[in-house]
């Protein structure tokens, strides 16, 4: 029995940080991903561990199930109602990554392999399998990787569950119908809370449902447009951890309560407008020209409040630096910190002068990519090769 599961990458347009306090953010889709395959031994393979390959970094993990049983609390039953990691689960856990003695280099990989723990054992139980991951994805660069990660997890495992029922017999990628994606995705902000910490759950709700959505306090909205909206991303490479980024803003929050407050409610009007823009049908009173100069400034506004908020950094001023040369607005997307970089491209902007912005920013030592935006959730493949 053989199930993969796909959920997309993300980058947020606006809202990042403030909409774990509460702040409208807006957030799509792109079309990098991460795969999770999963398959359950038959008899005659004898197979008695649980095994977690991770491809890209030639890693592997493996637990006898006998051992995961001593580790974990007997009394953990299979839940249909996603629910939170407790503390003694979560120590128990922890005994079992660390046994694996992951290498120092790759040691932010133990979070996933918690959340991976918490999610296989509460859905599946104590079965032996073999999860593969491959992702299309930078880890811990601000495109959500730990959300797809999750989500692209929780659809496999939920895909041979009691919790839904599927047509296995469905030929290519099955998408989820609305119980199910509803279900993937709190299973999968389970996830999240281990590797972010306190994640507001819209990496997790964009890459299950996919498209472009608006989401505030944990409810999303879904935003429709026909706006080609083209964005470069810049990698800069510098690898950071939004556990911590996040725990830094919540800090800096108790120590100015009110001024952050303000700071939250400034991009809450941010998100809000951005999303009224997007949405605008076309053609009406405002071209596309005046309305990318409308989006190029709020993406201005939100990067100066977000380094307010002391998540900026030197590489990202550089990217802006280099963009704002050729007259093009940026801002940070995901955590910050170091990670990525979001640049409007104009629908008018020519080829060559978008061939120099890259070259320059390739010349510093980032990495330039454009993603397609606001494509598919997450859907999954029974049966072997896809
Ligand atoms: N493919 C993967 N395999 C294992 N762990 C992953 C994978 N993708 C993400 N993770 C986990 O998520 C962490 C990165 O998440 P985070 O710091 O939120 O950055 P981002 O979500 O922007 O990539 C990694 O350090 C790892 O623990
Ligand atoms: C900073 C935040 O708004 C987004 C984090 O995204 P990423 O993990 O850096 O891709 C946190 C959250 O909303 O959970
Ligand atoms: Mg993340």
């Amino acid at each position: 029995m053989e199930v993969k599961a796909k959920a997309p990458g993300k980058i947020i347009l606006s809202g990042e940080h403030a909409v774990v306090h509460g702040s409208t953010a807006v957030a799509a889709s792109i079309d990098l991903y991460t795969y999770v395959s999963l398959r359950f031994p038959t008899p005659s393979d004898d197979d008695d561990t649980l095994t977690l390959q991770l491809k890209d970094m030639a890693l592997e993990f493996s637990w006898p199930i006998s051992r995961i049983k001593e580790a974990l609390p007997a009394s953990s039953p299979l839940s249909s109602i996603p629910t939170s990691c407790s503390m003694e689960y979560a120590r128990s856990i922890a005994a079992l990554v660390e046994e694996q003695n992951i290498p120092e280099a790759k040691i932010g990989l133990a979070a996933g392999i918690s959340a991976f723990l918490w999610l296989y054992t509460s859905i599946q139980g104590f079965k032996p399998a073999t999860v593969v991951i491959t992702s299309e994805l930078p880890l811990g660069s601000g495109l959500g990787s730990s959300a797809a990660f999750c989500v692209a997890l929780s659809a496999a495992l939920l895909a041979f569950s009691d919790s839904v029922s599927l047509d296995i017999n469905h030929q290519g990628w099955l998408v989820f119908g609305e119980k199910e994606h509803e279900l993937v995705n709190r299973w999968a902000f389970e996830g999240e809370k281990i590797i972010h910490g306190k994640p507001s759950g819209i990496d997790n709700t964009v890459s299950t449902y996919g498209n472009m959505i608006k989401f505030r306090s944990g409810s999303l909205t879904r935003i429709k447009t026909n706006m080609p909206l083209k964005m470069l991303i810049t990698n800069t490479k510098v690898r950071r951890n939004t556990k911590a980024l996040v725990a830094g803003v919540s800090e800096r929050t108790l120590r100015h309560p009110d001024a952050m407050s303000f700071v939250f409610s400034a991009v809450d009007s941010i998100g809000k407008e951005l999303s009224t823009i997007i949405q605008s049908p076309s053609p009406d009173d405002l071209s596309i020209t005046e309305k990318e100069e409308k989006i190029e400034e709020l993406m201005e506004m939100n990067q100066g409040l977000l380094q307010s908020m002391g998540v900026s950094h030197s590489s990202i001023e550089t990217v802006l630096q280099t963009t704002l040369k050729y007259k093009l607005a940026s801002k940070l997307t995901g955590a910050g910190g170091g990670g990525c970089v979001l640049t409007l491209l104009p629908t008018l902007l020519s080829g060559t002068v978008v061939d120099k912005v890259i070259s320059e920013l390739e010349s510093c030592g980032f990495q330039c990519l454009i993603a397609g935006i606001g494509g598919s959730g997450t859907q999954i493949f029974f049966g072997g090769s896809s």
